[in-house]
């Protein structure tokens, strides 16, 4: 099959996530933080529902000075039960219900009162600091689509939008299996040995975007490891499986002779990227997808981004990634036919002060993590290449 485009790549990886989206479930709000909002999250009533003061002071009907009613809003609540006729005033405090006949809030800090003659301070014109009902928004708006992360500010419009629960994608479980019989996990590797950088990552990048690591192996450099690897019981149980290493055609690789041993199919075979070419997506028997990363460090995270944020996206009902447009503060040479993915750092634009445009972060080779450790965002540079000062689109870190 041939490479993919890196757009193509991503695009196609997005919809076949969305065909191991699992069925979603309904937590409390105080459980939805980080979820991935299932269904359209609309307002269950007029917001606010009802007119409320936006100041603590006095309700008043017409222009003054009034007669005060009450000395004090005790109780906002109760507010309703007064009707204000014209020159009369009634205590309230932010968010009491304002009584009927209210034509403007005088706020306390500009009235003067004298026995129970209340006058104002400031011109007050009709709806002065009230908030009526509706103004946030009207029973049945949207207030936040279905693909949305659930952060702090969603959540809270959803309490006082009336919500008790919401309705969330279920999480994808994803199995990881690390290859390598060179691969270390703690100390000091001797020569032919290297430490493994993607265990200790890669559940916190999962989780990060959308998923969660329900298991992993970690096995030799043989076939049938390999094989029992992606189609054992956890494997199985998995709506993904991350591979690391092992994507080429050595006699030492055996990700790809593992998902033709099984039944599974390649659907996309490489990626006309750099770092990261060798990735792999196979969709396997169960309605299982796969990725395969790269061995080299820096071309595995980049395919992360490239393959595995895409696919989680899409099980999720989340949309793509946006791609934003920085400056390039460096120029970047042709390279015919690939898409280069390269960490950077914000830095000033020639001329400039502030750190507005994107430069290449230090050590980026494709066995290398350094750079990326220092980066800001991820440049996107296409084939033609780029001139320092030129508009060029860039990921923000995923993870
Ligand atoms: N003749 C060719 N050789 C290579 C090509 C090619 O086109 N022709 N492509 C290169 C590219 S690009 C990449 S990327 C790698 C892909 O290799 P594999 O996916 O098969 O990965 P391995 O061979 O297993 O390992 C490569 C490298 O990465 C190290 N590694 C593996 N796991 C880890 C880990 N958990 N943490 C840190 N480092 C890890 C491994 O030791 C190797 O050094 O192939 C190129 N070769
Ligand atoms: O995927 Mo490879 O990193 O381009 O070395």
């Amino acid at each position: 099959m041939e490479d993919h485009q890196w757009e193509a790549a991503r695009a196609d990886a997005h919809a076949l996530g969305s065909r191991i989206a699992g069925i979603r479930e309904t937590v409390p709000l105080h459980l939805a933080g980080g979820r991935i909002l299932a269904a359209d999250l609309t307002a269950a009533y007029p917001m606010p529902h009802c007119a409320t003061s936006a100041m603590d002071g006095y309700a008043v009907n017409g222009t003054g000075p009034w007669k005060l009613l009450r000395a004090h809003a005790a109780n906002p609540a109760a507010a309703d039960r007064v009707v204000l006729a014209a020159g009369e005033a009634s205590a309230v405090v932010t968010g009491s219900l304002i009584p009927e006949g209210t034509t403007a809030i005088l706020r306390v800090e500009h009235s003067t009162l004298q026995g129970s003659l209340l006058s104002s301070e400031r011109t007050l014109r009709a709806g002065d600091d009230i908030r009526p009902s509706g103004t946030e928004a009207s029973a049945g708006d949207v207030l936040a689509a279905a693909g949305t992360l659930l952060r702090a500010g969603v959540i809270a419009t959803a309490a006082v939008a009336g919500h008790d629960e919401l309705p969330v994608a279920a999480v994808p479980p994803v199995h990881l299996v690390f290859t390598g019989d060179e691969v270390i996990t703690s100390g000091h590797p001797t020569p032919g040995q290297v430490r493994d950088g993607f265990s200790p990552v890669l559940p916190l990048v999962v989780a990060a975007l959308g998923g969660t690591v329900a298991s992993s192996t970690r096995i030799g450099d043989t076939l049938a490891a390999t094989i029992a690897a992606i189609d054992g019981e956890d494997a199985r149980a998995a709506a993904l499986v991350v591979t690391t290493g092992g994507t080429g055609f050595s006699e030492r690789d055996f990700v790809r002779a593992a998902v033709s041993a099984i039944g599974g199919r390649e659907a996309i075979s490489s990626v006309a990227m750099r770092p990261g070419h060798p990735s792999m997506v196979a969709v396997l028997p169960g309605n299982r997808l796969l990725v395969a990363l790269p061995g080299n460090p820096l071309a595995a995270l980049m395919a992360v981004a490239t393959l595995v944020d895409p696919i989680l996206r899409g099980a999720n009902g989340s949309a793509l990634a946006e791609l934003h447009t920085a400056t390039s503060a460096t120029d970047f040479t042709k390279l015919p036919g690939r898409t280069r993915l390269v960490p950077a750092r914000w830095v000033p634009a020639a001329g400039g002060a502030d750190p507005d445009a994107l430069a290449p972060a230090e050590h980026v080779a494709p066995a290398m993590l350094r750079g990326l450790a220092a980066a800001d965002a991820i440049l996107v540079v296409g084939p033609d290449g780029a001139t320092a000062g030129d508009p060029v689109p860039y990921l923000r870190l995923p993870w």
